[in-house]
């Protein structure tokens, strides 16, 4: 297993539930990174969709020591370079593209891509990977896909993310080639522009209790 992967595993595996952000206000980056990692979720993933998230991500590298910061949402090997120059510990992406892996290769930082096809899964295999997201997880055939991909490709783990809640997390944690799931359900929009970030703390505790 190559060291970025490892590395990436170990950032995966650290807690159950990667919080998913959308970030509309540079100003609520820090306490809502600092909420989550008070809550046990320290790694998190700001998305690339909206105009602030690099500034966002620059404030959280700096200003929420504790935080591991991952950048989402990347599409393209320009974005990877943005990203990770704004201080991502880790890379997502909703798709497996070939400028991505090659992105990825060139890079220090590890990328997390997307998948929800057989074949996807075994492109990212291809270029060196061992773990993937799988996304839009609900609706590409939840954990029954997961459960009946083990088999045949066995040496590959998942980060499922897309239609993820309290829910229904237990049924992909339970699966022994999950390594942890993304929602956005623990920073709701309408708390963080109420900057209830003290219910977000208690959202994330709950959350890293699962499993
Ligand atoms: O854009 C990316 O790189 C992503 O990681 C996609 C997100 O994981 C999902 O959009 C989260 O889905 P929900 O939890 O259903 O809101």
């Amino acid at each position: 297993m190559s060291d970025k992967t490892e590395t990436l595993l170990s950032i995966l595996k650290s807690q159950p539930v990667m919080p998913v952000l959308i970030i509309e206000r540079v100003e609520d980056a820090v306490p809502l990174a600092r909420a989550l990692a008070a809550g046990g979720l320290k790694a998190i993933e700001v998305t690339l969709r909206t105009p602030v998230a690099l500034e966002a991500i620059r404030a959280i590298a700096e200003g929420s020591p504790d935080t591991l910061v991952g950048a989402g949402t990347i599409l393209s090997p320009e974005d990877y370079e943005a990203a990770v120059k704004a201080g991502s510990k880790f890379i997502v992406s909703p798709g497996a593209t070939p400028a991505l892996f090659a992105a990825a290769k060139a890079s220090d930082v590890p990328f997390l891509p997307g998948t929800s096809s057989a074949s996807e899964i075994m492109l990212a295999r291809e270029a060196g990977l061992r773990v993937v997201k799988f996304f839009p997880a609900e609706q590409s055939g939840g954990a029954p896909f997961l459960k009946a991909i083990s088999s045949p490709i066995a040496d590959m783990k998942f980060c499922p993310t897309g239609g993820i809640s309290l829910k229904n997390a237990n049924d992909y944690l339970s699966l022994p080639n999950v390594v942890c799931v993304g929602g956005s359900w623990v920073a709701p929009k309408d708390m963080v522009v109420a900057g209830d970030w003290a219910g977000i703390t208690k959202l994330a505790a709950e959350a890293a209790a699962l499993r």
